[in-house]
């Protein structure tokens, strides 16, 4: 039998370039015999990557061009970061493995700062998220926050140039792109709690494609999977979109998986933060019961009045 290639479809952003170059190398080490190619390609989003998401459309623009590359047969698997990946999946496609985590937190990243506590009263910082946005705005209500875009290396380029005393970036891709001495310090969960998914890289392929998804299946990581499988339900349920007030973190000791989650408005002046506790296996179930307890409390009226 004639050895299986597999073809990686990939936005040409550094950080999407580190991830499927991860996933190649992966396959490599585990089926000696496989050859792996990258196709790189544009999407929607890298090309209006300046103009606020919310407005074009959102994250799925950087999505469409690589599954319509799998669709037509012309790739075998995207790499995606979970946190910017779509609750739903066109037909035919599915996310099949989820990969083990980086560091899930966020990280402070300032020329001049080591942490949020050492900014000045009225210190400029950077970030286009609105769950980072109103998680600061809660703690500091002094900062000023101003809108940052762009790649990884953008953002650190837009801070050296001094248009922000600070930026909040995912430490995971700080990490991957070997740019973790810029990290002055982390952004522990207990500050401000990460995006769901964030720090984990999921794999899409062809749900009929038995191949392709045998030769995936060992990447998988099962406590990952339970972690993001929690967060991502809970987003799920609270119909949270891709530019939304809400974290949403799950940590696993044994098989007991713990979920804390919020729901803020993005100028900090509410925040409904709560946590469930429960087994692994009912990861999903967890996720939306703690989506239905936020909602309880008042989640709804702050996420209608953002998407307004
Ligand atoms: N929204 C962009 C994005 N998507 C994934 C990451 C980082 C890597 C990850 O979370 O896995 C980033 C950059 C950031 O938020 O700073």
């Amino acid at each position: 039998m004639s050895q299986p290639v597999i073809r990686i479809a990939t936005r040409k952003s550094p950080l999407a370039m580190w991830q499927a170059e991860y996933v190649k190398q992966r396959l490599e080490q585990i089926h000696g015999d496989i050859t792996v190619e990258l196709l790189p390609m544009s999407t929607k989003g890298d090309v209006i990557l300046d103009t606020p998401l919310a407005k074009v459309g959102g994250k799925g623009l950087f999505v469409k061009e690589l599954e319509v590359a799998m669709l037509e047969g012309r790739a075998d698997i995207a790499v995606h970061s979970m946190k910017d990946v779509p609750v739903e999946f066109p037909e035919g496609l599915g996310l099949h493995v989820i990969c083990e985590r980086e560091d899930p937190r966020d990280a402070f990243v300032s020329n001049s700062y080591k942490s949020i506590d050492e900014l000045p009263q009225g210190a400029i910082v950077g970030t286009s998220s609105l769950r980072r946005q109103c998680q600061l705005r809660a703690l500091r209500p002094d900062l000023e926050i101003r809108d940052l875009r762009g790649n990884v290396g953008t953002r650190l380029a837009k801070l050296d140039n001094g248009d922000y005393d600070a930026i909040i970036l995912a430490a995971a891709g700080l990490i991957r792109l070997e740019l973790s001495s810029r990290i002055a310090s982390f952004i522990e969960p207990e500050v401000s709690l990460p995006a769901n998914g964030q720090g984990a890289v999921g794999i899409e392929c062809r749900t009929d494609d038995e191949q392709v998804k045998s030769l995936l299946a060992p990447l998988e990581h099962q406590e990952t999977r339970y972690r993001v499988l929690a967060e991502r339900a809970m987003n799920t349920r609270l119909e949270g979109g891709c530019q939304v007030p809400i974290g949403a973190f799950a940590q696993i000791d044994g098989d007991q998986l713990s979920l804390r989650g919020l729901v803020g408005a993005p100028d900090g002046s509410q925040i409904i933060a709560d946590s469930v506790v429960g087994n692994k296996q009912q990861a999903v179930e967890l996720g939306e019961e703690l989506a239905e307890k936020l909602l309880s409390q008042g989640a709804k009226a702050i996420l209608d009045a953002v998407y307004k």
